[in-house]
């Protein structure tokens, strides 16, 4: 299989505090990657800073063949306004990103409360990249049947999962090359969670590659291909399938107790 994501020896994190350091991560193409690790470790950051939204302090990003990131040295800051030295410093388009059909679904799946299901599908981005393909509108229903009973619901009337499912369906439809899902369970009772896997094993199903985050092993065990570890800023180790144990034994294996 060929490598679609790979990200070598990348650092960053929220000036001056470094959150991750020389991290190594590659996604194969129609592959489905999981990332594990405990709360504040810094797996949001990491990914945030794929997609280009906080800019990266060192190290390189290709996708799909595009190099993501623009490499160079980090510079001392010359002015206390912030957003001057961000637009200095920029090393990294997130429009670019999207551009290359890096779609990310963000934790906590922020939506325009005031826009019903419907309108905010609506308004959701079209396939962003050259030659990328149509997608169905009803992709949405399709997968996620429960959001055309609230399709003229205003989204801030929705539950946490209908909120979920309506942010993976926006992501959806901009035809990713490659979906990021950023703890889309975060929240969910014990049946949506089951409901999420199902919709997640569809997509993987259509053949769409996925970085999957988790804080259950055993979510992630179903649906995940490798199993990345991510502790303290940096991934400790990668699992195959068949190598990722259950989410206690993981857990005392990594810190010595059960989480
Ligand atoms: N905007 C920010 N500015 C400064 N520090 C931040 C910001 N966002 C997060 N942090 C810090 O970065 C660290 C890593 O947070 P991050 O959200 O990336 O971890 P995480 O592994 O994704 O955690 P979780 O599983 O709880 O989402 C934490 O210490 C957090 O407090």
């Amino acid at each position: 299989m060929t490598v679609l994501l790979e990200v070598v020896g990348l650092s960053g994190g929220y000036e001056p505090v470094q959150i991750f350091k020389d991290v190594d991560f590659a996604v194969e193409d129609g592959a489905c990657a999981g990332l594990f690790g405990p709360n504040g470790h810094g797996k949001t950051t990491l990914l945030r800073t794929i997609s280009g939204l906080i800019d990266p302090w060192s190290g390189s990003i290709v996708f799909d063949g595009i190099q993501l990131n623009t490499p160079g040295e980090r510079r001392t800051r010359k002015s206390r306004n912030l957003n001057y030295d961000l637009l200095v410093r920029r090393r990294m388009d997130p429009k670019k990103v999207a551009r290359a059909g890096l779609i990310h679904v963000a934790q906590g799946s922020p939506l325009f409360p005031e826009l019903t299901v419907a309108e905010t599908l609506s308004i959701a981005p079209a396939p962003a990249r050259a030659g990328g393909r149509a997608v169905d509108p009803d992709l949405p229903f399709s997968l996620f049947p429960q959001l055309k009973e609230r399709r003229h619901s205003k989204t801030r009337f929705l539950s946490g999962g209908e909120r979920q499912m309506l942010a993976i369906a926006c992501g959806m439809l901009a035809a990713p090359r490659l979906l990021i899902l950023d703890e889309p369970t975060l929240g969910l009772s014990p049946k949506l969670r089951l409901e999420l896997a199902s919709a997640i094993h569809a997509i993987r199903q259509a053949g769409i590659p996925i970085i999957l985050v988790d804080q259950d092993v055993g979510f992630l065990r179903d649906l995940v291909d490798t199993l990345h570890v991510f502790d303290h800023g940096s991934i400790s180790r990668v699992l195959s399938k068949a190598e990722i144990p259950d989410h206690e034994t993981l857990m005392a294996d990594l810190f010595g107790g059960v989480h």
